[in-house]
C-alpha cells in the first residue's frame, strides 16, 4: 500500500487550495453522525466457553440488564449456536445487538469447534450473497457477522486446554478474539500474573493472533498499548447490588468481603467494557469487513474461479505517470471468468428453481390428500347423521304408538270397570225385586202371569 493510499491529498498532481470564504463542507461529518444515529448501529458478540463459565452472566454485566435466556444443559445432543437478537437504545443511539451462545461446546462429549467456524462462515457467506445480488439492499441488510469473540478460558491456573488451542486457531482468520480468563475471583491475585503470560505465550507458540487493540489512532494509542499488554482480561460478572460502606455496587458477595465488577483493583472487568464497547467498537466491526470478510470473500471468488488480472493489479497508476483513467489491462480473462460466475448462478437458480417446483408439487400433493380425508369425513359424518336421524324418527314413532296403546288399554278398563258397575248395580236391583220363595214367587207369577199361573197349576 503507497502512501498515497493512505492520504490521497499528499499526491503531487493535486493542488491545495485556500478558500475566501465559508463554503459548508465542514459539516460532512455532522451529516454522516446524523444517518448513522438514523439509521442505527449492530454489533454481533460471539461467546465460546463451556457450559456454566459464565457467559450470560458477563453479557449481562456488560450491557447492564438482563437478557432473558435459557440456561445450557451439559447433556446437549451437540454443539449448537443460538444467536439472539435484542434492541439496545443509550443517549438515542439505537444498537442491534446480537448475542450468539455455543451451547455445549467444551462439555465432556463435545470436543469439536467445527459447527462455531461452520457459523461464522455461514454469516461472512450471506452477506456476500446479498453483495452479489443484482438487486442488492445492503442498506437494510442485518448483518449478521461476528465482530467480536469472547472466549472465556477456564481459571485453571494452569496452560491452555488443547481443545481452546484448537478452536482459536481455528477462528483467528475468520473472527476478533478477545480472550478472557472468566470467574477471575476464583483465582489468586498473585496466580494471576503468571496465568496471564502462561497463556499468551502459549497462544504464540501455537501462532494463534488474538484481537490486538489498534495503535494506530493517537488519540487512543497510548490507552490501547497498555491494555494489549495486559491480555487476556481476568473478568468476574455479576449483576447483584451490594452494599460495600456507603454505596450500592454491582459485586460478589462472599463471607470475607465482596469482589465488586466495577473495580479495576478488583479484576479486569472495567478494562474490558471500556476497550470493547467504549474505545474500539467501532474498530471491531470495521476489521471484520475490511480483514476478515475481505479476506473470506477474496477466498470464495478465488474459489469460484475469479482471479485478478496482474494489470488490474497495478491500478490506480502511479504518480506522475499521466492521469489516463483507462487501466491497460485485457478485460478477457475478466469476461470470461464473469461469464462463468453468471454460467454458475443461472446452473444455481435451475436447481433452485427445480426445488422449490419439487415442494410446491409436494405441498400440493399434500393438499389433495388432506382435501380427500375432508371429504371423506365429512362423508362419514353425515351418514352419522343420518342413521342418527332415522333411529330417532323411529324412536319417535315407538313412542306414538305406545302412547296410543296406552290410551286404548285405559279406555278398555274403564269401559271394563264400568260394565262390572252395572252388572253389579242390575244384580242388586235383581235381589231386590226378588219375593220369599214361596209368596212372593206365586203371587208375583199370578200378579204377572195369571194365565200361565192357572195352566202351570192344572
Ligand atoms: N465465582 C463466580 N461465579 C460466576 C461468575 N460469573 C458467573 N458466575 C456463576 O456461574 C454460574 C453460571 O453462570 P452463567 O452466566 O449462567 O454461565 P453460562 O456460561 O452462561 O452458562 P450457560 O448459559 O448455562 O451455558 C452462575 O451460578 C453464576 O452466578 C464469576 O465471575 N465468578
Amino acid at each position: 500500500m503507497s502512501d498515497y493510499d493512505l492520504d490521497p491529498f499528499a499526491r503531487p498532481d493535486v493542488r491545495c487550495l485556500t478558500l475566501t470564504g465559508h463554503v459548508g463542507f465542514d459539516s460532512l461529518p455532522e451529516q454522516l453522525v446524523n444517518k448513522a444515529m438514523a439509521r442505527g448501529f449492530t454489533f454481533n458478540i460471539l461467546c465460546v466457553g463451556e457450559t456454566g463459565i459464565g457467559k450470560t452472566t458477563l453479557m449481562n454485566t456488560l450491557f447492564h440488564t438482563v437478557f432473558e435466556t435459557e440456561e445450557g444443559s451439559h447433556f446437549e445432543s451437540c454443539v449448537c449456536l443460538r444467536p439472539r437478537c435484542y434492541e439496545l437504545c443509550e443517549c438515542n443511539v439505537r444498537l442491534r445487538l446480537t448475542i450468539v451462545d455455543s451451547v455445549g461446546f467444551g462439555d465432556q462429549m463435545h470436543k469439536d469447534s467445527r459447527p462455531i467456524a461452520a457459523y461464522v462462515e455461514a454469516q461472512f457467506e450471506r452477506y456476500l450473497e446479498e453483495e452479489l445480488k443484482l438487486h442488492r439492499c445492503l442498506y437494510t441488510y442485518r448483518d449478521t457477522r461476528i465482530h467480536a469473540c469472547l472466549y472465556f478460558l477456564a481459571p485453571t491456573g494452569h496452560s491452555l486446554k488443547s481443545l481452546d488451542l484448537v478452536t482459536m486457531k481455528m477462528l483467528d482468520r475468520m473472527v476478533n478474539i478477545i480472550p478472557v480468563i472468566a470467574k477471575a475471583d476464583t483465582i489468586t491475585k498473585s496466580e494471576l500474573p503468571r496465568f496471564k503470560s502462561r497463556i499468551m505465550a502459549e497462544l504464540d507458540r501455537n501462532g494463534i493472533c488474538v484481537y490486538q487493540f489498534p495503535t494506530d489512532d493517537e488519540a487512543v494509542a497510548e490507552m490501547n498499548a497498555r491494555m494489549n499488554a495486559q491480555l487476556p482480561f481476568a473478568v468476574v460478572g455479576s449483576t447483584e447490588l451490594v452494599r460495600v460502606g456507603e454505596q450500592l455496587v454491582r459485586a460478589r458477595r462472599y463471607p470475607w468481603g465482596a469482589v465488586c465488577v466495577d473495580d479495576e483493583s478488583h479484576c479486569d472487568f472495567p478494562k474490558l467494557r471500556d476497550m470493547l464497547i467504549c474505545v474500539n467498537m467501532e474498530d471491531l466491526r470495521e476489521r471484520t469487513h475490511l480483514c476478515h470478510y475481505e479476506l473470506y470473500r477474496r477466498c470464495k471468488l478465488e474459489y469460484l474461479g475469479y482471479q485478478c488480472a496482474p494489470a488490474v493489479l497495478n491500478w490506480p497508476p502511479s504518480p506522475g505517470g499521466g492521469a489516463s483513467p483507462e487501466p491497460a489491462h485485457d478485460e478477457g480473462p475478466r469476461k470470461e471468468l464473469l461469464g462463468e460466475l453468471r454460467r454458475k448462478e443461472r446452473e444455481l437458480r435451475q436447481v433452485l428453481l427445480l426445488r422449490a417446483r419439487e415442494k410446491e408439487q409436494e405441498v400440493k400433493e399434500k393438499e389433495r390428500e388432506l382435501n380427500l380425508r375432508f371429504e371423506e369425513l365429512k362423508r362419514l359424518l353425515q351418514e352419522e347423521k343420518r342413521k342418527v336421524e332415522e333411529k330417532r324418527r323411529q324412536l319417535e314413532e315407538d313412542k306414538n304408538a305406545f302412547h296410543h296403546q296406552r290410551a286404548a288399554a285405559e279406555a278398555l278398563q274403564a269401559m271394563q270397570a264400568a260394565q262390572a258397575q252395572a252388572m253389579q248395580a242390575m244384580q242388586a236391583q235383581a235381589q231386590a225385586m226378588q219375593p220369599d220363595p214361596e209368596s212372593s214367587s206365586s203371587s208375583s207369577v199370578q200378579q204377572f202371569f195369571p194365565k200361565w199361573d192357572k195352566e202351570r197349576k192344572k
